[in-house]
């Protein structure tokens, strides 16, 4: 190992893997010099932020945090499972391609959605379900979200989750500081505070990218950020860090977290680094503190 990678004892962690050691040690380096103000860090949510499993039992997705909860019926639960059962094997399924998976998960999430709508959720419980839920952010969180505000580092959410829920978890926990901008799917309530569709266009785990955001306001501060730290658990999430300008640096770190023999090359070649069953936000922090010269 060579001496950047040396500097970060987490790097050597037994959850850690990488294809090309020196491309992450050539990495590091430039980002570290080139200091905090040039950095952007772009991450996933589900799974990437939040645990994937505490105690042997998987956590809750945001979608999963209301298809658990009182606010929805016994009959629409069971169809929501039914759904669970059928898409998500088809989502970690290394045997198919993006083009075959694409229409799938836009049919998951449509006919979630659609049964989300016709249970009438109200606007006003959904802190009650997610204080009342198993949904956990991964160890370390306190330590990742201070230490990117202190630092004035934007921080992008980009989930194919539900942006209420999200926002819900992150505030709950303390750490929804002004630097964390979230784009995800929104809920649209009526007048009366019930849930009547979903804003805007569906965020699905393949059509995430920061391009989208090129004619927004929020793309006017990232313009003189041309180093990403990008988090996510998905192959999806890849792309979330297309359209940035003028990029400079990118480090990829993948938590790998279900299905991992039958995965684990496809991440190896695509992410950077690999944390493999890994529920701790310890090596992104530990990086963070390397290229932020906090350390
Ligand atoms: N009805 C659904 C649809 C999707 N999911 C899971 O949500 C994850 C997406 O959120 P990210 O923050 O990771 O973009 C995705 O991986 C699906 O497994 C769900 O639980 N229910
Ligand atoms: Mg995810």
């Amino acid at each position: 190992m060579t001496s950047h990678i040396k500097m970060i004892p987490e790097l050597s962690k037994e959850s850690v893997s990488m294809r090309d050691p020196q491309r992450v040690e050539e990495t590091l380096n430039s980002m570290r010099q080139a200091g905090p103000n040039t950095l952007q860090v772009i991450s996933d949510f589900d799974m990437t932020l939040t645990r994937f499993a505490h105690n042997g039992k998987r956590c809750p997705t945001c979608h999963n945090i209301l298809d658990n909860s009182k606010l929805i019926s016994e009959e629409c639960k069971a169809k929501l499972k039914d759904l669970l059962n059928t898409y998500y094997p088809i989502e970690i399924d290394s045997s198919r391609s993006v083009d075959e998976k694409l229409p799938l998960m836009v049919e998951w999430w449509t006919k979630a959605h659609d049964l989300l709508v016709q249970q009438q959720i109200r606007k006003d419980r959904l802190a009650i379900v997610v204080e009342e839920s198993d949904a956990m952010l991964r160890d370390g969180y306190r330590q990742f979200f201070d230490h990117l505000r202190d630092q004035d580092v934007p921080l992008l959410i980009f989930s194919a989750g539900i942006g209420d829920v999200l926002e819900e978890v992150i505030r709950q926990a303390g750490v929804f500081h002004p630097n964390i901008k979230v784009f995800s799917n929104y809920m649209d309530f009526d007048e009366s505070g019930v849930l009547r569709a979903f804003k805007g266009e569906l965020i699905h785990i393949y059509n995430k990218r920061e391009g989208a955001l090129l004619n927004t306001g929020h793309f006017q501060e990232l313009r003189a950020r041309h180093n990403v730290l990008l988090l996510g658990d998905s192959l999806g999430d890849l792309t979330m860090a297309d359209g940035v300008q003028n990029l400079e640096n990118i480090l990829k770190i993948g938590y790998l977290n279900d299905k991992v023999e039958e995965r684990k090359q496809s991440y190896l070649n695509t992410y950077d680094i690999v944390l493999v069953k890994d529920e701790t936000l310890d090596v992104p922090n530990a990086i963070l503190s390397y290229i932020t010269g906090s350390q």
